[in-house]
C-alpha cells in the first residue's frame, strides 16, 4: 500500500482526492491536513465520506508528512514552494496540484503570481504532470507539478495540431468556460448562487495566469523550427459546479481532408487511456466526463473555411486536478495508470 498524505484536505481538490482515493486498491490516506479544522473528523465535515475515513484533520507537520510515501499539496499557490524543499530533502515524493512548480521561467512565474518564488531550483527539477506528453519523466520524478485545469483541456486539444505543425502558431484562440468549483471553496461574492446562477460572463480576458502555462506546454511539443505558439485566451464562468468546455480556433496551414484530420487526432491519442477522440462531427459535453479522468475531444473544419476547430471537455476537479494527480501517482509508483480512475461519468 502507498501511504498518502494530503496537505489542504478541506478544499475542493482535497476532497476530490479523498473521494477518489477511498476506493483506490493500492493507496491509503494516512495524513490529511487542515489548519482551520484540525481535530475535526474528516467524515464530520464531509458526510459523503462517512464509512470511508476514520481520520481527523491535523496541522501540517513535516515529521508526519515525511513518514508517507507521497504527499499531495492541494493548497493555494505559495504554500507548496515553502514546504516541499524539506520533504524533498527527506526523500519523500511530492505531487503538487497548485501552480508553484509549473513554470520553468521563474521571472514569468513571479510576474503572474505577484510574489517572489521561494524554491526556484526545485521548479527546474519538477516534472510537468501531463502524462500524455511527459510520461517517461513522470516515472522517475520526485516532484510532479500537476497542470492547471484550463491548461489541461487546452493543451490536450491542440497538441496534435501543434506537433504536426499544421496550424499558424501565432494566431491561436482559446475560448473556455469553467464551472464555479474551479475557483475553490472559499466564499467569494461573485460565486454565490444569486450572482453566479442564471448568468454567463467572461473574466480575466486581458490576461489570465494560465496563459504562460498553456504557451509553455504548447511550445514544448512544437517542431524546433516552428515559430512559438501564441495564444489569446478568454476564460468564462459557467453557472454549474464541475466541468470545463474549451473551444479552440486555429488557422489551418494544411490541405488535410476532414478524414485525415480526424485520423491525426485518433493516431495521436490511440494509446492514451484518458483521452477520447470522439467520432467525426460529435460535440463533446461536460456531463460526459463528470467525475472522471477523461478528456473528450472533437476536431472539425466548419464550412471548409481555413479555421480548424477543436472542442475539448474535462472535469476541472478530476482530469483538471485531483484525478490527474492520481494518474501521476500511479505512473510514479509503477501501477496501472488508470487504477482507481475507471468509473464512468455520473449521469444525468
Ligand atoms: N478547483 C479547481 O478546479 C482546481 C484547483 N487547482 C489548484 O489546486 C489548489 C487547491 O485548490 P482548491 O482545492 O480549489 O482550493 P481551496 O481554496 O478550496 O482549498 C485550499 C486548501 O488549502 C489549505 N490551506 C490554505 N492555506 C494553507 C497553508 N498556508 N498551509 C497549509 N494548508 C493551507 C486549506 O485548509 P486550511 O486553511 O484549513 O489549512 C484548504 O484545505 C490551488 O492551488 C488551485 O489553484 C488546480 C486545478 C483545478
Ligand atoms: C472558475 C475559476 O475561477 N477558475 C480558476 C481556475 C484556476 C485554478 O484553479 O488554477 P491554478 O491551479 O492555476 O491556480 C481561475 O480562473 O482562477
Amino acid at each position: 500500500m502507498i501511504k498518502v498524505a494530503i496537505v489542504g484536505g478541506t478544499g475542493y481538490t482535497g476532497v476530490e482526492l479523498l473521494r477518489l482515493l477511498a476506493t483506490h486498491p493500492q493507496a491509503e490516506v494516512t495524513v490529511i491536513t487542515s489548519r482551520s479544522l484540525r481535530g475535526t473528523p474528516v467524515a464530520e465535515l464531509f458526510s459523503s465520506l462517512r464509512g470511508h475515513y476514520d481520520l481527523d484533520f491535523c496541522e501540517p507537520d513535516i515529521e508526519q508528512l515525511s513518514a508517507c510515501d507521497v504527499v499531495f499539496f492541494a493548497t493555494p499557490h505559495g504554500v507548496a514552494q515553502a514546504q516541499v524543499p524539506a520533504l524533498i530533502e527527506r526523500g519523500v515524493r511530492v505531487i503538487d496540484l497548485s501552480a508553484d512548480f509549473r513554470l520553468k521561467d521563474i521571472s514569468t512565474w513571479e510576474q503572474w503570481y505577484g510574489q517572489e518564488h521561494a524554491a526556484p531550483s526545485l521548479a527546474q527539477e519538477a516534472v510537468y504532470g501531463l502524462p500524455e506528453v511527459n510520461r517517461a519523466e513522470i516515472v522517475g520524478a520526485q516532484l510532479v507539478a500537476c497542470p492547471g485545469c484550463y491548461p489541461t483541456a487546452i493543451q490536450l486539444g491542440w497538441i496534435p495540431l501543434l506537433e504536426a505543425g499544421v496550424v499558424e502558431p501565432a494566431g491561436l484562440i482559446a475560448s473556455a468556460a469553467s464551472g464555479a468549483s474551479g475557483a475553490g471553496r472559499q466564499g467569494k461574492t461573485d460565486l454565490i448562487l444569486a450572482e453566479n446562477s442564471d448568468n454567463f460572463r467572461a473574466y480575466s480576458a486581458t490576461g489570465h495566469r494560465h496563459l504562460p502555462e498553456i504557451e509553455q506546454g504548447l511550445r514544448q511539443v512544437q517542431p524546433h523550427d516552428a515559430s512559438p505558439a501564441q495564444v489569446t485566451f478568454v476564460p468564462h464562468l459557467l453557472p454549474m459546479i464541475r466541468g470545463i468546455h474549451a473551444t479552440l480556433f486555429a488557422k489551418s496551414q494544411t490541405d488535410m481532408s476532414p478524414l485525415e484530420l480526424q485520423q491525426l487526432f485518433e493516431n495521436r491519442y490511440k494509446n492514451e487511456p484518458c483521452v477520447d477522440v470522439l467520432p467525426a462531427g460529435s460535440h463533446p459535453q461536460t456531463r460526459s466526463v463528470r467525475g472522471t479522468n477523461m478528456c473528450r475531444i472533437s476536431v472539425m473544419q466548419p464550412q471548409d473555411r481555413d479555421t480548424l476547430l477543436v472542442m475539448s471537455v474535462i472535469d476541472n476537479l478530476a482530469k483538471g486536478a485531483s484525478a490527474q494527480a492520481i494518474q501521476n501517482m500511479n505512473i510514479m509508483f509503477g501501477l496501472t495508470e488508470t487504477l482507481g480512475l475507471e468509473s464512468p461519468a455520473l449521469l444525468p
